[in-house]
């Protein structure tokens, strides 16, 4: 057999078997969503009288009675839905409430609360010019960076966010690690990158957060002390002087996925950082909106 047949065979049989898994799945949820139900008996007694008729009708070839139970299946299909119609209607609600369904609901409910109460901590350290550096874990965990601060495991909001950050408190030097939508850990020491930067202005607290990004998938956000500048950091790049909005904008694209494309196109203009005309000036004109009021 040439080897291109076989090729198709095996995309073929891959194929019925996905079928075969989709089918299984599907009959097993509806037996599922109808076997506590009254319908559930109504649907055995009426598929037992159907097999029995049918292997009767083959048995002894009646051919009246054959046509006429054909005829009457073809009824009986139209008016399934009208017997069963309170037992589909529970089904389709339990689907509609199903934990998994809940679960992406509430998961992006939650993303949305923390992302309005990181924006408030962010704005407001930001106006009033308190160096800030939270560290977000994504799918690889942050647990040895958490190591080297003090455990939090608290509720964040914007209060905590602050009175951790002011700088006579005991906790503001270092990163704030945030994980699950809960502060984890206060004055932790990230990675410092030890990339090349063509703007020397950049201190230590945007290279450690850019340094965690090299290593892992987390998402830094930085207020400089200096300027009040907002700044976000990913996959090794730092994106600088961001307004309110743009911020808020850039951190609904990363974390709710909205406009993927939009995050792609500038996940490559961040891989142009080095040629940015001035960053510590963009923080600066930027500022002037936001660090001043
Ligand atoms: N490895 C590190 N991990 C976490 N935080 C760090 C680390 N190194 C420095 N920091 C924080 O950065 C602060 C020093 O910031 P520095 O002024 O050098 O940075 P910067 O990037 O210029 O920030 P800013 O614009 O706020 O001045 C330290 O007080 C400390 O809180």
């Amino acid at each position: 057999m040439p080897p291109q047949m076989e090729w198709q065979d095996i995309t073929r049989h891959w194929r019925h078997a996905v079928e075969i898994l989709v089918l299984a799945v599907l009959i097993y949820q509806i037996y599922r969503a109808f076997r506590a139900t009254r319908g559930a008996r109504i649907l055995v007694g009426l598929v037992v009288i159907l097999v029995v008729f049918t292997g009767l009708l083959q048995l002894f070839k009646f051919q009246v009675i054959t046509w006429l139970v054909t005829k009457a299946l073809f009824v009986l299909l139209v008016a399934l839905p009208v017997i069963f119609q309170p037992e589909i209607r529970t089904a389709l609600a339990r689907v509609g409430s199903s934990r998994w369904l809940d679960w992406l609901l509430r998961n992006e409910r939650r993303q949305v609360a923390f992302l309005g109460i990181l924006g408030e901590a962010v704005v407001s350290l930001s106006k009033k010019r308190i160096g800030a550096l939270f560290a977000i874990e994504r799918n690889i965990s942050l647990k040895p960076q958490q190591d080297t601060g003090v455990t939090l495991n608290a509720v964040f909001t914007p209060e905590l966010a602050q009175s951790l950050f002011f700088p006579k408190s005991p906790l503001h030097d270092g990163a704030l690690i945030l994980a699950e939508e809960r502060v984890q850990a206060a004055a932790c020491v990230l990675p410092v990158s030890q990339k090349e930067l063509s703007d020397r202005s950049i201190g230590l607290r945007h290279r450690a957060a850019i340094g965690l990004t090299e290593e892992t998938d987390a998402v830094c956000v930085v207020v400089s002390e200096e300027t009040g500048g907002i700044s976000i950091c990913m996959d090794g790049q730092i994106e600088r002087g961001l307004s309110e909005e743009k911020f808020q904008e850039r951190m609904e694209e990363i974390f709710l996925g909205k406009s993927k494309e939009h995050e792609k196109g500038v996940s490559e203009e961040l891989g142009a950082e080095d040629d940015l005309p001035d960053p510590g000036d963009r923080d600066l004109d930027r500022d002037s909106g936001s660090a001043d009021r």
